[in-house]
């Protein structure tokens, strides 16, 4: 366990290196700042000494001149140095929440399905913050502090040994206190944060449920769920809490235990002869710069802990499998059929598709026909890689589609799904999605999607905002722009995934009829009977097997299933 605390701590302590860049101001600062601290204790044993002692009335003014300009001095660099580091830990924690917002693009969409979108939330907005001193000001603090404490240290050997030894004997109490409390706090700090990675999922699931919720008016019921998984939060918090401040409270009290002694043993060396008044308070006055580098590094050996667990939790991101976008074949220019070549699928233990054997031609229209929880949609997720077969391979034109490049293979394979995602955005830019097209090709995609038709309902048009989730539409509309965000464009293959279920049925009829111009391979699941029939091909998919293949009329005559789902499940 101990091992593998310091593995972490030293994947997290070069991981840091990457935002020294940021650390600079400081770093040129801070021997600055150490030279500026030294002087105090030797003005002080001075004005004692050789002011008072001497009776150097004249000397007075300059010396509270000269330390005045020396406190200034420590202040106004210390406010640059910590201003720095506060910069550099915000700058961190920045470029680290884009580089996880970028990571957690890249990761295939079957990992979603294993892990909470909330515990990913609280991992780039949380966890991103909680490392981002140790990232952003870390290294450079801790090697400040620690050659601050010998700077120190040598100082207070310097002004008296002995009172030196006291010091230094009572520094083993810290480091032995902060082992005691340490292991306890580690446990705490991972449990507060599953803690509150769940209070986060709860907050995100519940939200997006909010329609369900007021529907069946269960606000009394969730409100409840989310009370008790905030009330566990508390608690864990709580004793987090606790565990922090007696290990701090505990640590403050052989911080001013020490004092006491010096001061005690300081008297009777003076009056033994041993030491004079103006070394005792030189040396009181410098004993407080030992103990701020030895809080200094106590907290944050305190802090590392949380910071070990947190900082795992953002490296399992960091180690999520990628998706190469880059490498590749290119995808066909006239030739594409698509293939499954005994393809299994299965999401984690329990299979979805058995042995699929089959071909799509190239501009084909076929029609994908099944009942709920067939497998429809994991049979086309296949073709664009957002999953991946069990067994078996899904080929286009003969090539494994793992061959070629993922880029081109989605920007040639669209998918449209029943409740695609609308970003909170105009209907244009929902449209667009920040690439080029002329408006004639605008035009052209929103007529053939029948956008146009409904366009002028909206306040503004197309440049109307839709919307949280395209909030502002109706299910319908909503579908229409989705689909001309995939007609504009002109996808090789274009999947339909019951992408028209809320449009009535004669826009929808109108909507494949001007899908049939166009020079591609469509794929529609579909329940709508009118659809179905005016498809080259009709695929059958029941329990994940395939039951039938041809068309409508024949899988009418000879396939007895498709006849008893035709009758019970299809909207005319
Ligand atoms: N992300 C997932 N993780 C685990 N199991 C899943 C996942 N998505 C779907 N399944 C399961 O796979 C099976 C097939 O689901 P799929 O969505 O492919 O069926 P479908 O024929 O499209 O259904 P429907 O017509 O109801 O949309 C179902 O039993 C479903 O429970």
């Amino acid at each position: 366990m101990k091992k593998e605390n310091n593995r972490s701590l030293r994947k997290l302590l070069k991981y840091s290196k990457k935002y020294l860049k940021y650390q600079k101001t400081p770093l040129i600062l801070t021997p600055l700042l150490l030279l500026v601290s030294i002087l105090s204790p030797f003005l002080i044993k001075y004005l004692i000494d050789d002011i008072i002692g001497n009776h150097e009335f004249s000397q007075i003014l300059p010396f509270v001149i000269l330390f005045t300009i020396v406190i200034l001095s420590e202040r106004l660099i210390s406010f640059i140095v910590n201003y720095g580091y506060y910069k550099s830990t915000n700058l961190a924690a920045r470029d680290e929440q884009i580089y996880m917002f970028k990571k957690i693009l890249t990761i295939p969409i079957k990992e979603f399905s294993y892990n909470k979108i909330g515990d990913f939330m609280s991992r780039v907005l949380s966890d991103t913050l909680e490392v981002s001193f140790f990232l952003g000001a870390g290294i450079s603090v801790i090697t400040y502090n620690i050659i601050q404490l010998i700077v120190v240290s040598l100082v207070l050997l310097y002004l008296n040994w002995q009172l030196a030894v006291i010091t230094f004997i009572m520094v083993p109490f810290y480091y032995f206190s902060l082992r005691a409390f340490d292991k306890n706090l580690q446990k705490s700090s991972e449990l507060e944060r599953i803690a509150y990675s769940d209070l986060t999922e709860e907050l995100r699931e519940k939200i997006e449920g909010l329609m369900p919720i007021k529907s069946f008016c269960k606000e009394n019921f969730f409100s409840k769920q989310f009370s008790y998984i905030s009330w566990i939060w508390v608690k864990k918090k709580n004793r987090l809490n606790m565990l922090n401040q007696s290990a701090e409270d505990f640590m403050s009290f052989i911080y001013e235990l020490i004092p006491v002694l010096i001061l005690g043993y300081g008297a009777y060396l003076i009056l033994k002869g041993n030491a004079t008044l103006g070394t005792l308070m030189g040396f009181y006055a410098y004993l407080g710069w030992i103990f701020t580098p030895i809080r200094n590094l106590s907290s944050f050996y305190i802090q590392m802990q949380r910071v070990r667990q947190v900082s795992e939790r953002i490296f399992e991101i960091h180690d999520f499998p990628e998706e190469n976008m880059r490498e590749g074949k290119s995808f066909p220019n006239n030739d594409y059929p698509i293939t499954y070549e005994n393809v299994c699928f299965k999401y984690k233990d329990s299979t979805v598709l058995h042995d699929i054997n089959l071909t799509i031609g190239t501009k084909e229209k076929v029609a994908i026909v099944g009942t709920s929880g067939a497998g429809k949609s994991s049979f086309v997720n296949l073709i664009p890689r957002f999953y991946e077969p069990a067994t078996g391979k899904v080929m286009i034109n003969g090539i494994d589609v793992k061959k070629y490049n993922l880029k081109q293979l989605r920007k040639n394979i669209t998918i449209v799904r029943q409740d695609d995602y609308l970003f909170n955005m105009t209907v244009k830019e929902n449209i667009m999605l920040d690439d080029e097209f002329t408006q004639e090709e605008f035009m052209k995609a929103v007529k053939k999607a029948k956008v146009d038709k409904f366009i002028g309902l909206l306040d503004e048009g197309y440049d109307t905002v839709v919307g949280e989730r395209g909030s502002k539409l109706s299910d319908g509309q909503r579908q229409r722009v989705a689909i001309a965000r995939a007609l504009i464009r002109e996808p090789k293959v274009l999947i339909l995934d019951e992408a028209t279920s809320g449009v009535d049925s004669q826009t929808e009829e109108e909507i494949f009829d001007e899908l049939k111009e166009y020079e591609m391979t469509l794929i529609i699941i579909s329940h709508r009977l009118s659809t179905i029939r005016k498809a080259d091909k009709v695929i059958l998919l029941k329990d994940g097997e395939i039951r039938g293949e041809g068309m409508h009329e024949e899988l009418l005559k000879n396939a007895p299933i498709y006849k008893e789902i035709i009758e019970s499940q299809l909207v005319v």
